[in-house]
């Protein structure tokens, strides 16, 4: 089967060993097998290709001489599995020429067939790996059409999490969510674990690139529960690469270093090219940039990575790998080379047009200007500096246009450090031009109308950052619906209470609420009415707590509410009087006649709880009983 998300793929030894490999296997094969044999052994293929695709290969081969006695389905198939192994070993080229002959030969097919849909999304697969994003989206939706045709949730899922994943490297984030959550929706309702890692790890990846660093990083975590628990080892493994380079995205440098070790050690000679570069780029990248850089070490890995990436396929990742070397040669104050490096990824980057290289092509622009200045070449650095200032308002924009609120917020944040960064280069070179200007007196006039312009500029950006920056802060603290503070708020405040609390050996109590039976609500008037119940509850949840209280919404229709210095009795009082109050309130939305709530109170004294997520946990706990015993309730801890 396609495990077609999962980025980083396994297994995989250098391509010219599984060639000999599959030389010397070819003097067993069997000439004519009969069809039972031959589909017996296409299912030994497929289970073998869980824990070695290597393995799969060579038996797959061993039997190619019979293939062309068999039944039109069983050549399908046999192209079926053969590509899927191909394409776990990341060997790409090959998984594409492989699907292709299985989907030529399923046209010649009476009946319609999910092998179908697998081939295209393998095929699907192995065009996104090498870059062509578009032919795999279209490939994907062939797939998925079959899937449906032929009513499989499984592949119909499958199908999701491809297309979802395409939609976030083309940037369409808010799409690619909508999908994601409907493969999730499947996943859920068949307990599919092996489907359940995939998502969840699509679902850690698209987080990553909106920067919601720690969402991403607890997708990857149930990720790799996930896989474990379907016995997927190797996929297990690289969710926690991918926790790894989640930490270096956070600058948690101490930490990728500490998985990467354990990655390191579980690395096998059958582990895939591609993976292995991709621990050692990682290892590399966090010693590189860790409080006490070891550059030392840095370039050793990175040197060893390059060993790796000369045998990987994908484009993308020998680009990385290239900027990612210059990077450290420039720490090295080896200028020179670090340029050369750069040389080179720029000849790969020429002709891509794709989304997926623009913060390559900016960061290559970035360090070239840097080395440039570095080496005196100040003209070509103020060149390639201002080439770089254009490109990443351009970047911005596209951006800007393609995406939902929050996340345009988060990324003019971006990009107002980027300006921020860009402003102190720019303002280096600018003394620096004033240093080449004061010696050429005729230029001075010219000198001081540039200045001024920079001026401008400078003051221009600042401002613009200063208000974005603002802006930013306000977003992410408030839940968009009902203007209440939003759950990543309630987690800030409440880990901040809790240790407050914890320090001064004071009570510190939670609610954990939730509107009872809000679905029908919904379900009798529309959703937006059930919004508007939403917001007035959070109007009155807000006016009904105590000055010193906080009341936010945790989410769909729960809410929380944090008491500091506030202990179990007290909190008690306060729960049910907040309950009543709902109980007997007016609604301004007519529809609304009468609303309840249950509330789980949890209470935080004398260390009784070791962090704040397990007394939020255990108000979760409280809550389910409040529901359990007949809702409109209080329910607390012992
Ligand atoms: N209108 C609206 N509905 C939402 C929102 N978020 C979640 N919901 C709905 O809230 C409902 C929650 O339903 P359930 O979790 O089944 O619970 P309930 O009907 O409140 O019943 P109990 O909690 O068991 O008392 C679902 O129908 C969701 O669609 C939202 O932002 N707006």
């Amino acid at each position: 089967m396609l495990k077609s998300v999962v980025k980083l793929i396994f297994q995989n030894s250098a391509p010219i060993l599984f060639i000999l490999l599959l030389i010397s296997c070819k003097s067993n094969a069997l000439q004519s097998l009969t069809d039972n044999d031959f589909n017996t052994f296409l299912l030994r293929a497929e289970q073998l290709n869980n824990s070695d695709p290597k393995a799969a290969l060579i038996l797959l081969n061993k039997h190619k001489e019979a293939l062309n006695t068999q039944p039109i389905t069983n050549q399908v198939n046999y192209y079926r599995i053969q590509s899927a192994a191909y394409a776990d070993q990341a060997l790409y080229s090959l998984s594409e020429a492989s699907s292709e002959l299985g989907l030529q030969l399923a046209k010649k097919m009476n009946n319609p067939s999910i092998f179908i849909a697998d081939l295209a999304y393998t095929k699907g697969f192995s065009m996104e790996n090498l870059g062509d994003f578009d032919g795999a989206f279209q490939l994907y939706q062939n797939g998925l059409d079959v899937a449906r045709s032929m009513n499989d949730q499984e592949l119909t899922a499958r199908g999701l999490i491809n297309i979802g994943a395409i939609l976030y490297l083309k940037k369409d984030y808010k799409q690619s969510l909508i999908v994601l959550n409907q493969a999730l929706q499947i996943a859920d309702e068949l307990s599919d674990d092996a489907l359940l890692g995939d998502i969840n790890s699509e679902l850690g990846i698209l987080y990553s690139y909106i920067g919601e660093q720690s969402q991403a990083n607890t997708y990857f975590e149930q990720a790799y529960q996930y896989f474990k628990k379907a016995g997927k080892h190797n996929y297990a493994l690289n969710s926690l690469n991918n926790v790894a380079i989640n930490h270096t995205n956070q600058k948690l440098y101490e930490q990728a270093i500490k998985v990467n070790r354990i990655l390191e050690s579980e690395i096998q000679p059958n582990t895939s090219n591609q993976f292995i570069a991709s621990i050692y780029r990682n290892l590399s990248r966090a010693l590189l940039k860790k409080a006490e850089p070891d550059i030392e070490n840095a370039y050793r890995y990175i040197i060893l990575a390059g060993e790796y990436v000369k045998e990987v396929e994908q484009h993308f990742v020998k680009l990385q790998y290239l900027i990612e070397k210059a990077f450290i040669l420039e720490k090295m104050e080896n200028y020179q080379e670090a340029l050369l490096n750069l040389e080179q990824a720029q000849v790969l980057l020429e002709g891509k047009s794709s989304d997926v290289y623009d913060t390559s092509a900016l960061n290559l622009l970035d360090l070239s200007a840097r080395l440039h200045y570095a080496l005196g070449h100040y003209n070509q650095a103020y060149k390639i500096q201002s080439q770089y200032f254009i490109q990443s308002i351009a970047y911005k924009k596209v951006r800007e246009t393609t995406e939902i609120d929050e996340l345009r917020l988060q990324y003019e944040s971006e990009t107002a450090q980027r300006h921020r960064i860009i402003l102190e280069k720019k303002q280096r070179l600018q003394n620096l031009q004033l240093q080449q200007m004061t010696l050429a007196a005729k230029n001075r006039q010219a000198l001081v109308a540039v200045l001024a312009v920079f001026t401008l500029v400078l003051a221009w950006c600042l401002f613009r950052i200063v208000k974005g920056q603002r802006r930013l802060i306000r977003a992410t603290r408030t839940d968009i619906l009902t203007g209440v503070a939003n759950r990543r708020r309630l987690l800030e405040l409440g880990e901040t209470y809790f240790s407050t609390a914890k320090s001064k050996n004071q009570a510190f109590s939670i609610y954990m609420i939730d509107i009872d039976f809000f679905k029908h609500i919904n379900d009798q008037f529309g959703h937006s009415i059930g919004d508007k119940a939403l917001q007035e509850v959070a109007l009155q949840g807000q006016r009904l707590m105590r000055e010193n209280d906080f009341f936010g919404r945790y989410g769909g229709e729960e809410f929380i509410a944090l008491l500091p210095n506030t202990t179990k009795s007290e909190a008690i009082e306060v729960a049910q009087n907040l309950r009543k109050n709902i109980e007997s309130a007016k609604w301004k939305t007519q529809q609304i006649k009468k609303l309840t709530i249950s509330i789980g109170v949890t209470t935080f004294e004398q260390d009784n709880y070791a962090n704040f997520s397990t007394l939020l946990k255990a108000a979760h706990e409280q809550l389910s009983k409040a529901k359990q015993s007949g809702r409109n309730k209080v329910s607390c801890d012992e």
